[in-house]
């Protein structure tokens, strides 16, 4: 098996859902083959799990995390939890009081994958219970997965699910634009087909966030983006967080 960085023992596999442009994430510990997923997508759960087979000689996908209760697609949590009894799924505790999650990561706190930890910063404004999600590879590179809050030369709506663009502004600047400039940014969306992103590259390139805050806000105000076409079922489906039922099984 190769590797894609040589002498790093990350495993990284970024996914695509064409219907939501949504990325999922696949990390992993090559040698112990502890893994966990990002933001996955119920209608890819075989192709996720057949690539987790694939790149792990004995894999152990520990945690589903999600970075937020997504509107736009339905979370695969609660068919992986189905398929691996082990399975733990995952959300960041700050504002998720109201949603279920077999486990929830407080501010600053970390999640263990072999050898790498995925540390959970809240950062709300796109809905009150996002969270950035950093890990720092063998590699010395710094992978920051941003979900909804920070997307590439853009960032997430606040005009629903407790959304502010007050807060966003400050969650952007305060808690990822004061990582490392090379850090890798890594979005739960594209619409564009841009993969990946940089701190140095949005700070200097976002037309929202380089922008002062009245200016963003302002921004923000005006978008009249239409609802996605799932919020209805995302909603509650994904408040569970793979702790109910999944329709069909
Ligand atoms: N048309 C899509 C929804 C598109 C959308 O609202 N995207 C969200 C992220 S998913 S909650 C967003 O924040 N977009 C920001 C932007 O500037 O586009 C659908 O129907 O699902
Ligand atoms: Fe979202």
């Amino acid at each position: 098996m190769h590797r894609a960085v040589p002498g790093s023992q990350l495993v990284f596999r970024q996914l695509f859902d064409q219907t939501s442009c949504t990325y999922t994430y696949l990390i992993g510990d090559r040698e112990s083959g502890d893994a966990a997923i990002i933001d996955p997508v119920l209608s890819h759960t075989d192709r996720d799990l057949e690539l987790l087979e694939e790149v792990f000689k004995k894999p152990n996908l520990r945690y589903a995390v999600n970075t937020h209760v997504h509107a736009d697609h339905l979370t695969a949590t609660g068919r992986m939890k189905k398929r691996i009894p082990d399975l733990e799924s995952v959300l960041g505790a700050a504002g998720n009081e109201a949603a279920k999650a077999d486990v929830k990561v407080a501010e600053g706190n970390a999640l263990s994958i072999g050898r790498f930890s995925l540390t959970f910063l809240h950062t709300p404004g796109h809905t009150q219970g996002c969270h950035t999600l950093v890990l720092k590879d063998d590699a010395d590179r710094q992978l920051a997965f941003t979900g909804d809050t920070l997307l590439i030369r853009g960032c997430g709506r606040t005009d629903f699910q407790g959304g502010s663009s007050d807060e966003l502004y400050d969650s952007v600047q305060q808690k990822i634009f004061t990582l490392d400039e090379d850090t890798i940014l890594l979005p739960a969306h594209d619409y564009r087909g841009r993969t990946m992103s940089t701190v140095c590259e949005e700070k200097r390139y976002n037309p929202r966030l380089s922008k002062d805050k009245a200016t963003f806000k302002s921004i923000m105000a005006n978008l009249n983006l239409q609802y996605p076409k799932q919020i209805d079922r995302a909603l509650p489906f994904n408040m569970l967080c793979g702790l109910h039922e999944v329709p069909g099984e």
